[in-house]
Protein backbone atom coordinates (compact mmCIF):
# COMPACT_ATOMS: atom_id res chain seq x y z
CA UNK A 1 0.00 0.00 0.00
CA UNK A 2 2.35 2.88 -1.44
CA UNK A 3 0.91 5.74 0.42
CA UNK A 4 1.32 4.25 4.19
CA UNK A 5 4.99 4.66 5.02
CA UNK A 6 6.92 1.93 6.54
CA UNK A 7 7.34 3.74 10.05
CA UNK A 8 3.43 3.10 10.12
CA UNK A 9 3.46 -1.13 9.02
CA UNK A 10 5.97 -1.90 11.35
CA UNK A 11 4.62 -3.87 14.48
CA UNK A 12 4.90 -1.13 17.26
CA UNK A 13 6.64 -3.81 19.59
CA UNK A 14 8.38 -6.85 20.02
CA UNK A 15 4.94 -9.76 20.67
CA UNK A 16 7.32 -11.40 22.99
CA UNK A 17 7.49 -8.73 25.20
CA UNK A 18 4.37 -8.92 27.78
CA UNK A 19 3.32 -5.42 29.77
CA UNK A 20 2.43 -5.64 33.06
CA UNK A 21 -0.45 -3.46 33.20
CA UNK A 22 -2.39 -5.20 30.14
CA UNK A 23 -2.38 -8.27 32.37
CA UNK A 24 -5.37 -9.03 33.77
CA UNK A 25 -5.96 -11.85 36.39
CA UNK A 26 -8.28 -14.34 36.15
CA UNK A 27 -7.55 -17.39 38.42
CA UNK A 28 -5.10 -20.21 39.50
CA UNK A 29 -4.20 -22.33 37.70
CA UNK A 30 -1.55 -24.83 39.70
CA UNK A 31 0.69 -23.96 43.03
CA UNK A 32 4.32 -25.52 43.40
CA UNK A 33 6.90 -25.47 45.78
CA UNK A 34 8.93 -22.66 44.57
CA UNK A 35 5.92 -20.74 42.70
CA UNK A 36 2.25 -20.74 41.09
CA UNK A 37 0.65 -20.78 37.62
CA UNK A 38 -2.17 -18.35 37.04
CA UNK A 39 -4.46 -17.76 34.20
CA UNK A 40 -4.35 -13.94 32.89
CA UNK A 41 -6.06 -12.00 30.05
CA UNK A 42 -3.39 -10.55 28.20
CA UNK A 43 -6.14 -7.22 27.24
CA UNK A 44 -3.71 -4.05 25.50
CA UNK A 45 -6.79 -2.60 24.03
CA UNK A 46 -8.36 -2.68 27.82
CA UNK A 47 -11.81 -4.22 25.58
CA UNK A 48 -12.01 -7.76 26.63
CA UNK A 49 -11.16 -8.81 23.78
CA UNK A 50 -7.42 -10.01 24.27
CA UNK A 51 -5.60 -13.29 24.64
CA UNK A 52 -5.84 -16.11 27.44
CA UNK A 53 -2.39 -17.10 28.56
CA UNK A 54 -0.72 -19.29 31.15
CA UNK A 55 1.83 -17.09 33.71
CA UNK A 56 4.64 -18.63 35.66
CA UNK A 57 5.57 -17.29 38.07
CA UNK A 58 7.98 -17.96 41.23
CA UNK A 59 7.57 -17.22 44.59
CA UNK A 60 9.21 -13.67 45.36
CA UNK A 61 12.52 -13.86 46.35
CA UNK A 62 14.33 -10.92 47.76
CA UNK A 63 14.98 -8.82 44.73
CA UNK A 64 17.41 -10.90 42.54
CA UNK A 65 15.96 -13.29 40.02
CA UNK A 66 17.08 -17.19 40.96
CA UNK A 67 19.79 -18.14 38.65
CA UNK A 68 17.45 -21.41 37.97
CA UNK A 69 14.89 -19.82 36.65
CA UNK A 70 16.10 -17.71 33.94
CA UNK A 71 17.29 -21.04 33.14
CA UNK A 72 14.11 -22.25 32.70
CA UNK A 73 12.91 -19.50 30.64
CA UNK A 74 15.43 -20.08 28.36
CA UNK A 75 14.76 -23.71 27.89
CA UNK A 76 11.33 -23.25 27.23
CA UNK A 77 12.39 -20.64 24.71
CA UNK A 78 14.69 -22.39 22.64
CA UNK A 79 11.65 -25.79 22.72
CA UNK A 80 10.14 -25.73 18.83
CA UNK A 81 8.37 -28.84 19.45
CA UNK A 82 3.84 -29.54 18.57
CA UNK A 83 3.89 -31.84 22.01
CA UNK A 84 5.67 -29.09 24.14
CA UNK A 85 4.01 -25.97 25.45
CA UNK A 86 4.55 -22.86 23.12
CA UNK A 87 6.44 -20.36 24.64
CA UNK A 88 5.36 -16.54 24.46
CA UNK A 89 7.40 -14.29 26.37
CA UNK A 90 8.09 -12.81 29.18
CA UNK A 91 6.61 -10.22 31.29
CA UNK A 92 9.91 -8.30 33.85
CA UNK A 93 8.70 -6.00 36.56
CA UNK A 94 10.99 -3.40 38.87
CA UNK A 95 13.71 -2.99 36.06
CA UNK A 96 14.34 -7.15 35.62
CA UNK A 97 13.91 -8.12 39.22
CA UNK A 98 11.24 -10.16 38.11
CA UNK A 99 10.42 -12.23 35.58
CA UNK A 100 6.99 -14.08 34.61
CA UNK A 101 6.89 -16.67 32.09
CA UNK A 102 4.06 -16.88 29.60
CA UNK A 103 3.03 -19.45 27.95
CA UNK A 104 0.06 -20.58 25.43
CA UNK A 105 -3.03 -21.21 27.70
CA UNK A 106 -4.87 -24.75 26.98
CA UNK A 107 -8.21 -24.79 28.74
CA UNK A 108 -8.77 -28.29 28.97
CA UNK A 109 -6.07 -28.40 31.41
CA UNK A 110 -3.49 -31.84 32.17
CA UNK A 111 -4.18 -35.08 31.55
CA UNK A 112 -5.38 -35.33 35.76
CA UNK A 113 -8.06 -33.25 34.76
CA UNK A 114 -9.13 -34.32 31.29
CA UNK A 115 -9.16 -38.57 31.59
CA UNK A 116 -11.52 -39.01 34.37
CA UNK A 117 -13.95 -36.79 33.05
CA UNK A 118 -13.60 -38.18 29.19
CA UNK A 119 -14.46 -41.67 28.54
CA UNK A 120 -10.92 -42.51 26.67
CA UNK A 121 -10.29 -45.31 24.55
CA UNK A 122 -7.32 -47.25 24.35
CA UNK A 123 -6.45 -46.31 20.96
CA UNK A 124 -6.86 -42.52 22.46
CA UNK A 125 -4.70 -43.26 25.41
CA UNK A 126 -1.59 -44.59 23.00
CA UNK A 127 -1.92 -42.05 20.62
CA UNK A 128 -1.39 -39.72 23.70
CA UNK A 129 1.33 -41.93 24.83
CA UNK A 130 3.16 -42.21 21.42
CA UNK A 131 2.70 -38.02 21.42
CA UNK A 132 4.37 -37.66 24.91
CA UNK A 133 7.14 -39.86 23.90
CA UNK A 134 7.55 -37.67 20.63
CA UNK A 135 7.56 -34.61 22.87
CA UNK A 136 10.04 -36.45 25.28
CA UNK A 137 12.85 -37.71 22.17
CA UNK A 138 13.00 -33.87 21.17
CA UNK A 139 13.35 -32.94 24.55
CA UNK A 140 16.39 -35.37 25.01
CA UNK A 141 17.89 -35.05 21.24
CA UNK A 142 18.45 -31.54 22.86
CA UNK A 143 20.16 -33.01 25.88
CA UNK A 144 17.97 -31.50 28.28
CA UNK A 145 16.28 -34.55 31.55
CA UNK A 146 13.05 -33.20 32.57
CA UNK A 147 12.56 -35.10 35.46
CA UNK A 148 9.01 -34.15 36.16
CA UNK A 149 7.55 -36.22 34.03
CA UNK A 150 4.09 -37.11 35.01
CA UNK A 151 0.47 -36.74 33.87
CA UNK A 152 -0.19 -33.58 35.86
CA UNK A 153 2.05 -31.96 33.17
CA UNK A 154 0.75 -33.38 30.42
CA UNK A 155 -1.33 -30.58 28.77
CA UNK A 156 -4.63 -31.22 26.31
CA UNK A 157 -5.02 -29.14 23.36
CA UNK A 158 -7.40 -31.25 21.77
CA UNK A 159 -8.67 -35.08 21.73
CA UNK A 160 -6.34 -35.58 19.27
CA UNK A 161 -2.84 -33.59 20.96
CA UNK A 162 -1.00 -33.27 23.57
CA UNK A 163 1.88 -31.40 24.98
CA UNK A 164 4.48 -31.16 27.56
CA UNK A 165 3.38 -28.50 29.59
CA UNK A 166 5.51 -27.80 32.50
CA UNK A 167 9.66 -27.65 32.66
CA UNK A 168 10.22 -26.56 36.16
CA UNK A 169 12.66 -29.33 37.42
CA UNK A 170 14.18 -29.99 33.55
CA UNK A 171 17.81 -29.78 33.15
CA UNK A 172 20.87 -29.72 30.88
CA UNK A 173 23.31 -32.77 30.74
CA UNK A 174 26.28 -31.73 29.21
CA UNK A 175 28.26 -33.54 26.32
CA UNK A 176 30.10 -36.51 27.66
CA UNK A 177 27.84 -36.82 31.16
CA UNK A 178 25.10 -39.50 31.82
CA UNK A 179 24.06 -38.51 35.36
CA UNK A 180 22.50 -35.23 36.77
CA UNK A 181 23.23 -34.93 40.89
CA UNK A 182 21.01 -33.22 42.87
CA UNK A 183 19.43 -32.79 46.41
CA UNK A 184 16.20 -31.66 45.56
CA UNK A 185 14.55 -30.12 49.01
CA UNK A 186 10.79 -29.26 48.26
CA UNK A 187 7.95 -32.04 47.34
CA UNK A 188 10.06 -34.11 44.63
CA UNK A 189 7.55 -36.42 42.91
CA UNK A 190 9.21 -39.55 44.94
CA UNK A 191 6.93 -41.84 43.04
CA UNK A 192 7.61 -40.83 39.79
CA UNK A 193 11.26 -41.61 40.32
CA UNK A 194 13.66 -44.25 39.51
CA UNK A 195 15.29 -46.72 42.24
CA UNK A 196 18.46 -44.97 41.38
CA UNK A 197 17.20 -40.98 41.80
CA UNK A 198 15.50 -42.41 45.31
CA UNK A 199 19.18 -43.89 46.18
CA UNK A 200 21.71 -41.93 44.81
CA UNK A 201 19.92 -38.90 43.10
CA UNK A 202 21.26 -39.83 39.69
CA UNK A 203 19.03 -38.26 36.99
CA UNK A 204 19.85 -39.12 33.73
CA UNK A 205 17.69 -39.50 29.69
CA UNK A 206 16.72 -43.33 31.27
CA UNK A 207 15.13 -42.09 34.80
CA UNK A 208 12.61 -40.05 32.21
CA UNK A 209 12.26 -43.36 30.90
CA UNK A 210 10.95 -44.74 34.38
CA UNK A 211 8.82 -41.91 34.35
CA UNK A 212 7.37 -42.11 31.73
CA UNK A 213 6.17 -45.89 32.52
CA UNK A 214 4.85 -44.34 35.30
CA UNK A 215 2.64 -41.92 33.55
CA UNK A 216 1.63 -44.27 30.87
CA UNK A 217 0.63 -45.95 34.10
CA UNK A 218 -1.61 -43.46 34.78
CA UNK A 219 -3.16 -42.75 31.43
CA UNK A 220 -4.04 -46.55 31.27
CA UNK A 221 -5.93 -45.81 34.62
CA UNK A 222 -7.68 -42.99 33.05
CA UNK A 223 -6.17 -40.80 36.36
CA UNK A 224 -8.39 -42.87 38.17
CA UNK A 225 -9.21 -40.76 42.02
CA UNK A 226 -7.42 -42.32 44.31
CA UNK A 227 -5.98 -44.79 42.08
CA UNK A 228 -3.12 -43.00 41.67
CA UNK A 229 0.88 -44.02 41.90
CA UNK A 230 1.46 -42.97 45.47
CA UNK A 231 -2.53 -44.99 46.50
CA UNK A 232 -0.96 -47.77 45.09
CA UNK A 233 2.23 -47.55 46.74
CA UNK A 234 0.76 -47.41 49.85
CA UNK A 235 -1.71 -50.39 49.17
CA UNK A 236 1.59 -52.62 49.02
CA UNK A 237 3.09 -52.17 52.18
CA UNK A 238 1.93 -54.38 54.75
CA UNK A 239 -0.42 -52.30 57.42
CA UNK A 240 -1.95 -48.89 56.03
CA UNK A 241 -0.74 -47.24 59.34
CA UNK A 242 3.24 -47.50 58.34
CA UNK A 243 3.71 -44.11 56.74
CA UNK A 244 5.17 -44.38 53.26
CA UNK A 245 8.87 -43.32 53.32
CA UNK A 246 11.55 -42.80 51.06
CA UNK A 247 13.41 -45.85 52.26
CA UNK A 248 10.17 -48.03 52.41
CA UNK A 249 9.73 -47.24 48.86
CA UNK A 250 12.94 -47.92 47.75
CA UNK A 251 12.46 -51.42 49.62
CA UNK A 252 9.47 -51.97 47.83
CA UNK A 253 11.37 -51.63 44.33
CA UNK A 254 14.51 -53.19 45.22
CA UNK A 255 12.12 -56.69 46.45
CA UNK A 256 10.82 -55.68 42.34
CA UNK A 257 7.70 -54.87 42.95
CA UNK A 258 5.74 -52.71 40.71
CA UNK A 259 2.44 -50.79 39.85
CA UNK A 260 0.22 -53.34 38.77
CA UNK A 261 -1.60 -53.77 35.37
CA UNK A 262 -4.57 -51.70 35.17
CA UNK A 263 -7.78 -53.41 33.90
CA UNK A 264 -7.79 -54.15 30.45
CA UNK A 265 -4.21 -53.62 29.99
CA UNK A 266 -2.71 -55.42 26.64
CA UNK A 267 -0.26 -57.85 28.39
CA UNK A 268 2.80 -55.76 25.31
CA UNK A 269 2.17 -53.04 27.35
CA UNK A 270 2.02 -53.96 30.78
CA UNK A 271 5.82 -55.85 29.65
CA UNK A 272 6.56 -52.05 27.92
CA UNK A 273 5.67 -50.27 31.28
CA UNK A 274 7.59 -53.37 33.34
CA UNK A 275 10.84 -52.83 30.89
CA UNK A 276 10.69 -49.10 31.42
CA UNK A 277 10.91 -49.73 35.13
CA UNK A 278 14.16 -52.36 35.09
CA UNK A 279 16.79 -51.86 38.17
CA UNK A 280 19.80 -51.08 35.36
CA UNK A 281 19.05 -47.95 34.10
CA UNK A 282 21.14 -49.15 30.48
CA UNK A 283 18.06 -51.98 29.97
CA UNK A 284 15.28 -49.28 29.69
CA UNK A 285 14.16 -48.32 26.31
CA UNK A 286 14.94 -44.98 24.72
CA UNK A 287 11.99 -43.23 23.98
CA UNK A 288 12.96 -43.38 20.25
CA UNK A 289 12.00 -47.26 20.61
CA UNK A 290 8.92 -46.87 22.87
CA UNK A 291 7.88 -44.43 19.89
CA UNK A 292 8.07 -47.62 17.35
CA UNK A 293 6.77 -50.28 19.64
CA UNK A 294 3.97 -48.10 20.24
CA UNK A 295 3.75 -47.45 16.80
CA UNK A 296 2.87 -51.26 16.55
CA UNK A 297 1.08 -51.61 19.11
CA UNK A 298 -1.23 -48.93 17.92
CA UNK A 299 -1.72 -51.15 14.41
C1 LIG B 1 6.85 -22.46 40.02
C2 LIG B 1 6.82 -23.75 39.75
C3 LIG B 1 5.59 -24.47 39.40
C4 LIG B 1 4.33 -23.98 39.70
C5 LIG B 1 3.21 -24.74 39.36
F1 LIG B 1 1.98 -24.28 39.62
C6 LIG B 1 3.33 -25.99 38.75
C7 LIG B 1 2.11 -26.81 38.45
N1 LIG B 1 1.39 -26.25 37.26
C8 LIG B 1 2.12 -26.51 36.00
C9 LIG B 1 1.35 -25.97 34.81
C10 LIG B 1 -0.05 -26.55 34.71
C11 LIG B 1 -0.03 -28.08 34.43
C12 LIG B 1 0.84 -28.41 33.30
N2 LIG B 1 1.50 -28.66 32.45
N3 LIG B 1 -0.83 -25.91 33.62
C13 LIG B 1 -0.30 -25.20 32.57
C14 LIG B 1 -1.41 -24.82 31.80
C15 LIG B 1 -1.43 -24.08 30.51
N4 LIG B 1 -0.25 -23.72 29.94
O1 LIG B 1 -2.52 -23.82 29.99
C16 LIG B 1 -2.55 -25.33 32.47
N5 LIG B 1 -3.84 -25.15 32.01
C17 LIG B 1 -4.93 -25.47 32.78
O2 LIG B 1 -4.83 -25.94 33.90
O3 LIG B 1 -6.12 -25.22 32.17
C18 LIG B 1 -7.31 -25.51 32.91
N6 LIG B 1 -2.16 -25.99 33.58
C19 LIG B 1 -0.75 -26.30 36.04
F2 LIG B 1 -0.87 -24.95 36.18
C20 LIG B 1 0.05 -26.87 37.20
C21 LIG B 1 4.59 -26.47 38.42
C22 LIG B 1 5.71 -25.71 38.74
O4 LIG B 1 6.95 -26.15 38.39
Amino acid sequence: NPDISPSETLPDSDPSVFHKRYLKKMRCLGEGHFGKVTLYLYDPANDGTGELVAVKSLKQENGQVPEGWMKEIDILKSLYHINIVKYKGCCTELGGQVVQLIMEYLPLGSLMEYLPKRKVGMPQCLMFAQQICQGMEYLHSKRYIHRDLAARNVLVENEGLVKIGDFGLTKYIPEGEIYYRVREDGDSPVFWYALECLKENKFSFASDIWSFGVTLYEILTRCAHRQGPPDKFREMVQGPKEPMTVMVLIKLLEKQHRLPRPKDCPQELKILMEQCWVVDSAQRPSFKSLIERLEAIRQ
